[in-house]
């Protein structure tokens, strides 16, 4: 489904400050895997994720999504086929066009033409269907403009554009980290459901330990710009937090630095 080989980015190459963010990773993703990523700061996550998305150009390395070469493919073409949900709440939709204008950009991305253009009728209907779903309220205010809504609302309608076209990846960088405790909660839920539901292939970056390992069906340690962990199924059940941290200092050599993961412990 994704198949990544040999992968590097190097930023300011033959500068001074030339640093390797991914090293010559490879990674075969298969359909409907659901990967959550941990490491520690700087250990290329985030990195990795806009290489697959197209963000800047890759020094090496061939990514192929569903049997196409998208290694040298813009951000914006990418996005055709690439849902994505950001840290910051305010990223993913336009603050000044309404629920049904977002929602209706996002459909217009699907594979299904009778869907795609216009505000008609069944559309509308199509589109309170997807916001019950995520059970805010949204549904019953189409037309009210995106800045209005709090952050917990914007990031699950965000969410819901990434999803609603049936995109044949999911890249979900920290999405619940700027939202209070009780609204990434809700949040969280609802990723498991929309990529449950739509079994859309995901890969999602965390910090919490504890989701890494509740969610998706595979996990995946970064560090140095290197996976030094790949878990997946059956192992991945019997995992814990102490057991990760273990692993973690095996192969880093040294204690967890990152205070953000060890505070969401
Ligand atoms: N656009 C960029 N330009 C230059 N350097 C970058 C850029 N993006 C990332 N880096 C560098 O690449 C390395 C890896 O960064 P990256 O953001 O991928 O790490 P991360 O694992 O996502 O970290 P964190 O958990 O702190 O977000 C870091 O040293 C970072 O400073």
């Amino acid at each position: 489904m994704l198949e990544i080989s040999n992968l590097t980015k190097i930023f300011y190459k033959g500068t001074p400050n030339e640093n390797t963010a991914v090293k010559n990773i490879s990674l075969d993703v298969k359909n409907g895997d659901f990967i959550t990523i941990v490491g520690s700061n700087g250990a290329g996550k985030s990195t990795l994720l806009n290489s697959i998305a197209g963000v800047f150009p890759v020094d090496k390395g061939r990514i192929i999504l569903d049997n196409k070469d998208i290694t040298k493919k813009c951000e914006y073409k990418c996005a055709k086929n690439i849902g994505r949900v950001f840290q910051n709440p305010l990223a993913g939709t336009s603050p000044e066009m309404t629920i049904e204008e977002n929602l209706s950009l996002a459909i217009s991305k699907t594979k299904n033409l009778s869907l795609r253009w216009g505000l008609s009728k069944s559309k509308r209907k199509i589109m309170r269907e997807h916001l019950e779903k995520i059970d805010l309220g949204l549904e019953k205010r189409l037309t009210t403009k995106v800045k209005l809504l709090s952050g917990g609302q914007r990031q699950a309608l965000t969410l819901l554009m990434a999803t609603v076209a049936n995109p044949d990846l999911l890249l979900l960088d920290e999405h619940t980290a700027a939202l209070d405790p009780a609204t990434a909660i809700k949040i969280k839920n609802l990723t498991a459901e929309l990529v449950n539901d739509n079994n859309i292939t995901t890969l999602m970056i965390t910090h919490n330990m504890e989701d890494a390992i509740k969610l998706g069906n595979r996990l995946i340690m970064m560090d140095g710009g290197e996976i030094i962990y790949d878990i997946k199924a059956e192992e991945k059940g019997k995992l814990t937090i102490e057991k990760l941290m273990k692993m973690f200092e095996v192969k880093h050599g040294g204690k967890f630095t990152n205070d953000r993961m060890l505070l969401s412990v």
